[in-house]
């Protein structure tokens, strides 16, 4: 039985538990549910705080966990990240009251209030910075009205919060970072029961990124057409009753596919159709 740690609660519970059940698996019916067994699907699945997930996968009692990468970072787990997931995006920036500091560069001497010291401390460090690093659990952006600091280390993802509490963002984002899925470091990754796992969630992520593309066009068109919509592999071209006439079939991005129907308009295709994937295994 694959043992994987889901994060219980917080920004990365809901869009995970999702994910998972596109991907098919069971996932818990109440929020209190600390535990469920998939027994079609031979998967457990423990619910647990984000922070920790990276610590419990470390140890090697559980296979595989889903986390933010800053947090994998931040723990120092014996930990790796093996799959991005696309959601849960954010940045991990410095920030303080205008006029206060430009860049890491400034920090000497100053305090630095975070929740991710591990992150920061090594920042610091890794920029030869002198400053000292105070953790406090959330709500860091007030750290610096209430004068535990005069600089916070954070989360940004639309910036409402720096902006609320009158703060702005300085020097380049210390990283980017996004929802993950992770391992034991140097785990053994051909274990059949972790590759199936991992190409569900691919499946997933190829389902909610790419279209399927059909229209007809002038079999002397083909070529232009095909450099247009290349597929994966080569898109599927069949004859049609009409002659000189061939019906396409190809994946196509998403975000793509209202300027690709145009292209492929302009060269000759006619109906010209985007359905969506439901599920996909590459
Ligand atoms: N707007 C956001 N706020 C916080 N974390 C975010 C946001 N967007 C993405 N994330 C990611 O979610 C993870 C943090 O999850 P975690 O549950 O620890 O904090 P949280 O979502 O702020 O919940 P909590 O209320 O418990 O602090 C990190 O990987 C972080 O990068
Ligand atoms: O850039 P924004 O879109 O405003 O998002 C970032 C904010 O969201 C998170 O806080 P959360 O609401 O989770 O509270 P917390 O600080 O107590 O964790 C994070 O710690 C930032 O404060
Ligand atoms: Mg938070």
């Amino acid at each position: 039985m694959l043992r994987i740690a889901v994060p219980n609660k917080g920004s990365l519970s809901g869009p995970a538990a999702e994910m998972l059940h596109e991907a098919g698996y069971q996932q818990r019916r109440e929020s209190k549910e600390l535990r469920i067994v998939d027994p079609s699907n031979e998967v457990e699945f423990f619910y647990l705080r984000p922070r920790d997930i990276a610590i419990y996968v470390s140890s090697g009692r559980l296979d595989i966990g889903i986390t933010g990468r800053d947090l994998l970072i931040d723990s120092g787990a014996n930990a790796e990240e093996i799959l991005p997931l696309g959601f849960a995006r954010s940045t991990f920036r410095y920030a303080t009251k205008p006029g206060t500091a430009n860049g890491v560069e400034d920090l000497n001497g100053m305090t630095v209030a975070t929740s991710y010291e591990g992150i920061v401390a090594k920042h610091l460090a890794d920029n030869g910075v002198d400053a000292s690093v105070v953790h406090l659990d959330g709500a860091v952006e007030t750290a610096i009205e209430l004068g535990v600091a005069e600089v916070i280390a954070d989360v940004v993802e639309t910036g409402t919060s720096l902006r609320n509490a009158g703060l702005e963002v300085i020097g380049e984002p210390i990283m980017k970072s996004e929802a993950v899925v992770i391992r034991r470091t140097g785990a053994n990754g051909e274990e059949p029961k972790v590759q199936q796992f991992l190409r569900r969630l691919q499946g997933v992520l190829v389902a909610r990124t790419y279209v399927m593309m059909d229209y007809d066009c002038r079999a002397e068109h083909l070529e232009e057409a095909v450099a247009i919509t290349p597929g994966l592999e080569g898109p599927t071209v069949s004859p049609l009753h009409n002659e000189g006439w061939v019906a396409v079939r190809a994946m196509v991005p998403a975000k793509d596919a209202q300027r690709i129907m145009d292209d492929l308009y302009a060269i000759g295709a006619r109906a010209i159709l985007t359905t969506a994937i439901h599920a996909c295994r590459l």
